[in-house]
């Protein structure tokens, strides 16, 4: 889909957009304390704070709902910051609209479902006012993708990506593993899009908050999205990974924004070095190719002796002592394991065409 994209936040030259607020609005004291704390730090573009919080289980802090909206307008009068909030239903929006907030945003479980992108999209019709889209809760970029198009069909020319990580299962630092790969592939597709980071929700705690930041402004990020609260502890939603204004001050103080590309000198030293990794590439590729022919010859024999394709305690063989050897080579584990689960998928690809023909 042919696109034309403008920016949600016109960022200040030397710097990445800053939005920063708490997680919830709980009180206008507080929501007010907050923003006075922020404002006094000089470098946020954005201030967030949920209305609406959709929870995992009913009977948690749901949102102060509209109250809140009015608190908002306060902020942005008393301290001039702009003020964005999350919308997951056609009253919000609207509500939204009326309240003069500045940029709205659909939360990763809105994004997750096409009827509720759609109904969001459609009370959006006509408006003029910027988006920004977190990813959905599980690891589909098609669903992100496809809220990205519900919204700017609805003539919303600005939008912008929020990666605050996926659900996962399994044992990880993270409350939401990064999978940092979707994030890059969406990058890729949608070059114009502002992509921001919410290193509150990928970490879930306080402490991998400014190393989450930096891969993100590594990875050539346009800014980041923080929960801060006055008084963290206190919090009503999402205690553990909230921080206060001054641990943010100090967090965005550390921070390294980084060139989006080498000027004309450096790139003489890029391009040699990726010369060089040009030529690996080739003769990885050579050498995989003349491993499947392996394959090949492999499947051929299985075929004529009726023999199964997978060969599990061989394929723990192969995947133990590549691991191994990876590990001498400074590979970590994790890309082992995924590079050779791929290179054995191709294998057993290749062998099923082969013993399927010769039935
Ligand atoms: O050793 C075999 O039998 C093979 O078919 C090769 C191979 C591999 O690619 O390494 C592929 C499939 C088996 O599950 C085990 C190993």
């Amino acid at each position: 889909m042919e696109m034309n994209i403008g920016k949600v936040i016109q960022p200040t030259p030397g710097r990445g957009v800053v939005i920063a607020g708490p997680c919830s609005a709980e009180t206008e004291g507080q929501v007010m304390q907050c923003a006075r704390d922020l404002a006094k730090l000089g470098q946020v573009d954005l201030y967030r704070s949920g209305i609406w919080k959709p929870r995992t289980r009913p009977g948690s802090f749901e949102g102060v709902g509209k109250e809140g909206l009015s608190w908002l307008k306060r902020v942005k009068e008393e301290t001039g910051l702009k003020t964005t909030t999350e919308v997951a239903n056609a009253s919000h929006v609207y509500d939204c609209l009326k309240a003069g907030i500045d940029v709205l945003w659909l939360g990763a479980r809105t994004t997750v479902n096409p009827f509720s992108v759609q109904e969001v999209a459609d009370a959006l019709n006509g408006a003029d006012v910027p988006v920004l889209i977190k990813n959905p809760i599980n690891p589909d970029l098609g669903l992100w993708i496809g809220a990205v198009e519900r919204i700017y069909k609805a003539g919303i020319t600005r939008i912008g990506l929020i990666h605050r990580g996926f659900s996962y299962h399994g044992e990880t630092i993270y409350r939401n593993v990064p999978r940092w790969q979707m994030a890059i592939e969406m990058k890729r597709r949608f070059p114009d899009l502002q992509m921001i980071v919410d290193n509150s929700h990928i970490c879930g705690r306080r402490d991998l908050l400014a190393e989450v930041a930096q891969e993100a402004l590594n990875l050539n990020y346009d800014g980041l999205m923080t929960e801060v609260h006055p008084r963290p502890d206190e919090a009503w939603s999402d205690a553990a990974q909230q921080i206060t204004p001054a641990v943010f001050g100090e967090l965005i103080k550390n921070l390294r924004l980084r060139k989006p590309t080498a000027d004309e000198v450096e790139m003489e030293r890029l391009t040699e070095l990726r010369r060089q990794i040009d030529e690996i590439d080739n003769d990885l590729i050579g050498m995989i190719g003349r491993r499947m022919k392996l394959a090949d010859q492999i499947g051929e024999f299985k075929a004529e002796r009726n023999i199964a394709v997978l060969q599990e305690s061989r394929w723990e063989e192969v995947l133990q002592e590549a691991t191994k050897q990876g590990k001498d080579h400074g590979l970590s584990e994790e890309f082992m394991e995924g590079y050779l689960r791929a290179i054995h998928q191709e294998s057993i690809d290749h062998q099923d065409a082969i013993v399927n023909k010769a039935r």
